[in-house]
């Protein structure tokens, strides 16, 4: 990864760059187009769609995968068709920027709802879920402004967004060879990553551990008249098997290049320009096969949209005619 790069013409391979120009042209194309569906879908059926706070939280997120989708990918298109970095100083420091706010919102957001998820299945008592659906979007406006201010923090002096790998993307310097770069490299390895990280399999496998004892008291829990208690437990475990799932993809799609740049400060290896590419590369498909997660485990969303795509297909035969 660079270190005091400030060339920023950058060095390439033709394979990678192909391979990159691929990847950043389908993700600002199918990245952009999903995404937009999964926000228009909500907005269209607003009144009934912001159920809960997932709702809410699927909303945010399509937003966070579509604004990188469709103002950093073409710029790393852009770059990789060149064979070098075409955008300047400026357009750097937009990709790092916007890269790196967008990503930390989604992982502090996914924490968030692992929280709701224990506090309504652990703790039913705290009536946590109506308080959460009233601060859920209060939660959402603050992790969106604490990641955006840290972001901004390599702008202001501390580390600095920089080319990275062969030169077809930008991001902060992951580095320990100054105090300044190691030390924001390391602050957002373990407030972004190893502590969510954290928080999240501890509500996880609370929750796990709670449904686990309460499937097995269910019988004397509810006896056979109780339907509806019981039905309302079995759809919130599903909610809680979508969200792992969903928060699963997000992790499996960054821990590569969470560990490459805790590789990287640590000076344990260096990697390999061209190969640490790749991680890269796979934390940015996310935005794409994410909009596939909600589609295909939350039914309604699913509904709504094929009658949306069905509606303006009907509308544009219309206005053809
Ligand atoms: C978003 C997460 C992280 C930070 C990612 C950053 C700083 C990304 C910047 C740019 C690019 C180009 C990324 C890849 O495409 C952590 C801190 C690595 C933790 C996981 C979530």
């Amino acid at each position: 990864m660079s270190e005091n790069s400030t060339n920023l013409t950058g060095i390439t391979d033709s394979r990678y760059a192909l391979m990159a120009a691929f990847v950043h042209g389908f993700i600002a194309i199918f990245g952009t187009l999903t995404n937009a569906v999964v926000m228009l879908t909500y907005l269209k059926w607003r009144r009934t769609m912001f159920e809960t706070p997932r709702d809410l939280l699927i909303f945010t997120l399509a937003l966070a995968d579509c604004i990188t989708s469709l103002f950093v990918a073409p710029i790393g298109m852009a770059a990789s068709i060149a064979g070098r970095w075409s955008s300047g100083r400026a357009g750097c420091v937009w990709y790092g920027f916007v890269s790196t706010w967008m990503g930390l919102a989604s992982i502090l957001q996914l924490t968030g709802i692992a929280a709701e998820r224990y506090f309504t299945l652990a703790h039913p008592d705290l009536r946590w879920s109506g308080i959460c659906k009233k601060y859920a979007r209060l939660f959402i406006a603050l992790a969106w402004l604490v990641s955006g201010l840290t972001s901004t923090c390599p702008l202001f002096g501390w580390s600095k967004y920089d080319l990275e790998g062969i030169g077809l993307h930008c991001s902060i310097v992951w580095s320990a060879s100054t105090l300044n770069y190691g030390s924001y490299s390391l602050f957002l390895l373990v407030f972004f990553f190893v502590i969510p990280l954290g928080l999240i399999m501890y509500f996880y496998t609370n929750v796990y551990f709670v449904v686990r004892r309460l499937s097995s008291e269910a019988e004397s829990l509810w006896g056979a008249d109780d339907m509806a208690t019981r039905q309302t437990y079995i759809a919130q475990v599903k909610v809680a098997r979508q969200l792992v799932l969903l928060t699963g993809m997000f992790l499996f799609a960054w821990t590569p290049y969470a560990v490459m740049s805790f590789i990287s400060v640590a000076n344990i290896i260096k990697p390999d320009k061209k190969t640490s590419v790749l991680p890269a590369v796979f934390a940015k498909m996310s935005y794409v096969y994410n909009p596939l997660v909600y589609f295909f485990t939350f039914k309604r969303l699913r509904r709504r949209s094929i009658q949306l795509f069905k509606r303006s297909t009907v509308q544009w035969r219309t206005n053809d005619m």
